[in-house]
């Protein structure tokens, strides 16, 4: 199958998965929208035509975080494969299907090896007998009950550990025994034995890719132990057969263990919870039987079960878990709490707001395992390689096989012996394995602390980052303004009535700004008709006959209302840094409102290490310039551009991308979304941010600390640091036993373990990323 019908495939599998996820978007923060209007936001590489070998690892690697429990719709005949552990292997099975007609949909998923097609009855049992004819065994499985890895592993576990005793009895006693006729069969005996009860997967799998002209790990270990064994060199068939089945499945635990590392998120919220019924007595109830509204009781050392806002108590809660911030925080009535984090004093009451399934943690989790679809580039680059290089080695071992014995003049056993030494290299499962798993645990490693990357690519490309432009409310600013100062210009009205316009005016926007006022003079605000938004400016409408306009400088100097003394005064309060606002008549400024916002605690520390870094970092907003200069400087921003329309704050990145390159861009406004959408990392605020920004944003900051961002830096700097640490060990270790086979005496279990090891050296190495 060519590439291209295959990622025209993938495409339609993504978005039908979009399609299915899309009821999602309907509630509150949606963290999951894939980036697709970014240019690398649509590598779905995970069925690129790899020959990789590396059993459940890869297949783990980059599928690992699926959801293990399918949701398929009706209509749909599910399997579970137990040997389609590998994308090249969904691959395969794809391209044995394109050929049929009438499937309707189809849908892999690797973590559980489940297979669902979308089909009349006559058209699946066609698939069935095409996927049983390129070497699988399809078993039709009941929807829900996709999770039937385990006990499989286990008797793979025995069966493996089995064959390679025999095959250790089958060495000593080629050893011990020397050319005794008995002992020779009856080893070469036991050899087909220990083979078949570690290699038959292998094997089938392996010559079913050979038959259908296809080159993968598979096949390059059927031909290897075949071969070693024709040449009598049955013990050794057997070790390598057994040896490489026994490294799969240590490969395919660690990578569970980076999968589980995102998984063990969601055990952290408890399997019951304590409700209230009618009579008002509390009754522990699974937590999936909890239905939204309900009261739920949380003691002091408890997780909490759902997310909600807390009716009754106060306690400090640790949301490290979830948040990634290591400090307690306190907790009133009104105050939201999530799922997954922890009481720490105090009985809380709290109505619940999300169902288990659909609760901050759980969304984590998917953000994380949709992140997995969209391959980082190191990936595709691997993945590249790996395709080449594969039946390059190939070739030259059979150069080496048919030719050395006229160049060197070496035996054909000799020759032939080496050459299949030299297939066992050519496997490019450490290369193939190590990226996905490394990704993975960034990946995790971020979400942990309250860092959602909407793609591997955001990971890796982070620490290429020369500028970070910031809004200043919500981002740098606690987005909280309150109203510090109220100033009546005009004595043509009572001071009463002005203020009650002013409040109806606020009263009717949302805008953080019109807020501080509207709760500031907390007036019953008189009714207002014909509102209007005048976007980055304020707003407009009529009051009792009286049109008004209620905005900032920028608003009044076009509408040539301002004067000298409210200029001069105007001034004075942007000096302060406070946002200043006007109420205006169509002919005169009637008051001016100031507010103030504080910066956050740490931002000043963001930045400054932001500044360590070399990055250089920009404010932009919507603000006028006076004010925003002066919070800039009072949190150490270099440069500022205030009076931005949003427009023009897209315009602002794009000139910042041309002048200096890769640029980030961090908000939480609905202005601020074309510029998140643009920039190369679009960072929103997940907690003040609105669902605009963080559909927009390729990454979610849970909990609106800046400081995550230099950590993003850091950690994608050494994920990425560790990703060519792993394909330098893997194709090193590869170098030398390639030399070594050539050249010295390598034999085909030291090249078996040096794979392997080089397979496990890398996964371990990927691994760390977690604990970083
Ligand atoms: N509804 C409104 N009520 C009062 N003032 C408003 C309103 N809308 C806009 N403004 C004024 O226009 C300015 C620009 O608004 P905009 O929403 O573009 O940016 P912002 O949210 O204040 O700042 P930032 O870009 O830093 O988030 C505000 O600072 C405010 O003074
Ligand atoms: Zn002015």
């Amino acid at each position: 199958m060519t590439r291209e019908s295959f990622e025209s495939h993938e495409h339609d599998h993504t978005v039908k998965n979009h399609h299915e996820h899309s009821h999602e978007e309907k509630h509150g923060h949606d963290f999951h929208s894939h980036s697709h209007h970014h240019e690398h936001g649509h590598n779905h590489a995970h069925g690129q035509a790899v020959h990789c070998g590396c059993a459940a690892s890869c297949a783990a690697g980059q599928a690992a975080l699926r959801p293990v429990t399918g949701n398929w719709p009706k209509g749909q005949s599910v399997f579970y494969i137990d040997s389609m552990d590998c994308p090249v292997e969904v691959n395969d099975i794809k391209s044995v299907l394109s050929r049929i007609e009438g499937i309707r949909n189809l849908d892999f998923q690797l973590a559980s090896r489940t297979l669902s097609i979308e089909a009349d009855r006559e058209t699946v049992e066609k698939s069935i007998a095409a996927i049983k004819k390129a070497g699988y065994v399809p078993e039709r499985i009941t929807t829900g009950d996709t999770e039937t890895g385990s006990p499989r592993n286990e008797e793979r576990v025995w069966r493996y550990w089995l064959a390679l005793a025999i095959a250790c009895v089958v060495e000593i006693l080629h050893v011990v025994s020397g050319d005794i006729m008995a002992t020779e069969i009856g080893g070469m005996i036991l050899s087909v034995v220990a083979i078949w009860l570690s290699g038959f997967s292998t094997y089938r799998k392996g010559l079913a890719a050979l038959l259908g002209l296809r080159l993968n790990i598979n096949a390059l270990m059927t031909v290897a132990v075949t071969g070693a064994f024709l040449i009598g060199q049955w013990p050794e068939a057997a070790m390598v057969m057994a040896l490489y089945a026994i490294a799969e499945l240590i490969e395919a635990r660690s990578v569970d263990r980076a999968r589980n590392a995102i998984r063990n998120l969601l055990d952290l919220t408890p399997p019951t919870a304590e409700i209230r019924d009618e009579t008002g007595t509390w009754n522990a109830v699974p937590v999936k039987n909890v239905t939204l509204n309900a009261t739920i009781r949380v003691r002091p050392g408890e997780r909490i079960p759902l997310d909600g806002t807390v009716t009754g108590g106060a306690g400090t809660v640790d949301q490290s878990p979830v948040t990634g911030e290591s400090i307690p925080v306190d907790k009133k009535p009104g105050d939201s709490v999530f799922a997954g984090t922890i009481n720490e004093s105090g009985t809380l009451e709290f109505c619940v707001t999300a169902l288990s399934d659909d609760t901050v943690v759980a969304r984590i989790i998917k953000a994380v395992e949709e992140a997995q679809e969209a391959s980082a580039p190191t990936q595709r680059f691997v993945d590249r390689f790996a395709a080449i290089y594969t039946p390059l080695i190939f070739l030259v071992a059979l150069c080496v096989a048919v030719a050395t014995p006229f160049l060197f003049g070496w035996t054909w056993l000799q020759a032939l012996y080496k050459a299949l030494v030299m297939l066992v290299i050519a496997c490019p499962c450490a290369l193939v394995i190590a990226t996905p798993v490394t990704v993975v645990s960034g990946l995790v490693s971020a979400a942990r602390r309250g860092i959602l990357m909407k793609g591997g690519v955001y990971l890796e490309e982070a620490r290429n980052i020369r500028v970070v432009a910031l809004d200043k409310t919500g981002t740098i600013t606690e987005g909280k303004p309150r109203l510090l100062d109220t100033k009546i210009i005009s004595e043509n009205f009572p001071e009463n009535d002005i203020l009650d316009w002013a409040a109806g005016l606020a009263d009717s926007s949302g805008h953080p700004v019109s807020r501080a006022i509207a709760s500031g003079l907390n007036r019953t605000a008189r009714a207002v008709s014909g509102f209007t938004d005048l976007p980055g400016r304020g707003v407009s409408g009529t009051i009792e006959g009286h049109s008004l306009i209620m905005g900032n400088h920028r608003l009044i100097e076009e509408k040539g209302l301002c004067r000298p003394d409210v200029h001069r005064l105007l001034l004075e309060y942007e000096k302060q840094g406070y946002t200043v606002t006007v109420l205006a008549s169509g002919r005169e400024v009637l008051a001016i409102f100031a507010v103030a916002d504080t910066i956050k605690a740490t931002s000043r520390e963001a930045l400054a290490a932001l500044k360590r870094k070399g990055i250089m970092t920009v404010m932009l907003t919507g603000d006028n310039e006076t004010t925003a200069k002066t919070i800039a400087d009072e949190a150490g921003i270099e440069n500022v551009r205030g009076n931005l329309l949003p427009a023009e704050k897209l315009d602002a990145v794009r000139e910042l991308q041309k002048q200096y390159g890769k640029t980030a861009m961090i908000g939480d406004g609905i202005n601020d979304a074309p510029a998140l959408a643009h920039a190369d990392t679009g960072i929103a605020m997940g907690d003040a941010g609105t669902d605009i920004a963080m559909e927009a944003a390729d990454v979610v900051i849970m909990n609106d600390d800046l400081r995550r961002i230099p950590q993003m830096i850091d950690l994608s700097a050494s994920t990425y640091s560790i990703l060519w640490q792993n394909i330098l060990i893997a194709l090193g270790i590869k170098l030398v036993f390639f030399a070594l086979a050539l050249f010295g005496s390598a034999t085909m279990w030291m090249a078996v373990f040096a794979d392997t090891g080089a397979s496990l050296l890398v996964l371990l190495n990927g691994l760390r990323v977690l604990r970083k």
